[in-house]
């Protein structure tokens, strides 16, 4: 999709505010400082869309953007970061959970996982919860930028292996910085809208 048109919907702290399912959503999900926002503001070529930040834990909303009125991003507040309290956390699984689980117009789950470390509990944890909700998950390897073009694949098999991919999953590199994957990304999005667009015909 050539993007021209991106709007924040709304910030949401709890399920009262999520918008009407109208449309056809992609949630991206991850480790807080991942790069979630990042991804979101490169797919609309937006600087600032999402807001970004170099300190983690600071989405703890969840936050709908409308794409060209077609499709939703849906971003949601990163796990796994250690200041956040044990009310936090509370609230912020109870939050994830209203989502995730009641949502019908939730197509895909985008799961963040940095392409540099290996894949952690919480991401293990994560994957395998979305694995059992969505008949895919669509994982992707960001700051590729960060590593050596000849280490890419290595890193991708690692992360593959550690979360345990079906073959129905998919893996892609990206950077926000090269947007290196923002073509094949975009090619499975907008599979997603033309599969909803087709269906509301019917
Ligand atoms: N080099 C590089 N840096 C990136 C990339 N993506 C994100 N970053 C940086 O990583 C930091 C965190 O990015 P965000 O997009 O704010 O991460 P987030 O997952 O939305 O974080 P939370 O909202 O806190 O959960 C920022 O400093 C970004 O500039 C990338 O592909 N390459
Ligand atoms: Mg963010």
């Amino acid at each position: 999709m050539n993007v021209t048109k991106a709007e924040l919907i709304i910030t949401a702290g709890n399920k009262n505010q999520f918008p009407e399912m109208t449309m056809p959503e992609v949630a991206f999900a991850g480790k807080s400082n991942v790069g979630k926002s990042s991804l979101i503001n490169c797919l609309v070529n937006r600087k600032a869309l999402a807001r970004t930040s170099s300190q983690p834990g600071k989405t703890q909303t969840i936050n709908f953007y409308g794409v060209q009125d077609r499709l939703r991003f849906v971003d949601l507040p990163g796990y796994g970061y250690a200041k956040v309290s044990k009310t936090e956390r509370e609230k912020w699984g109870k939050l994830i959970e209203g989502y995730l689980t009641h949502r019908e117009t939730l197509n895909d789950v985008i799961l963040l996982i940095d392409i540099r470390h290996e894949v952690g509990s919480n991401d293990k944890m994560m994957y395998d919860w979305v694995a059992h909700y969505y008949n895919r998950v669509i994982v992707v390897a960001t700051k590729a930028d960060k590593i050596n073009r000849s280490q890419i694949q290595k890193h991708v098999a690692m992360i593959k292996k550690g979360l345990n991919l079906r073959p129905q999953d998919m893996i892609i590199p990206f950077s926000a910085v090269t947007k290196q994957g923002k073509e094949e990304i975009w090619s499975v999005l907008d599979k997603v809208v033309e599969d909803f667009e087709q269906g509301e015909e019917i």
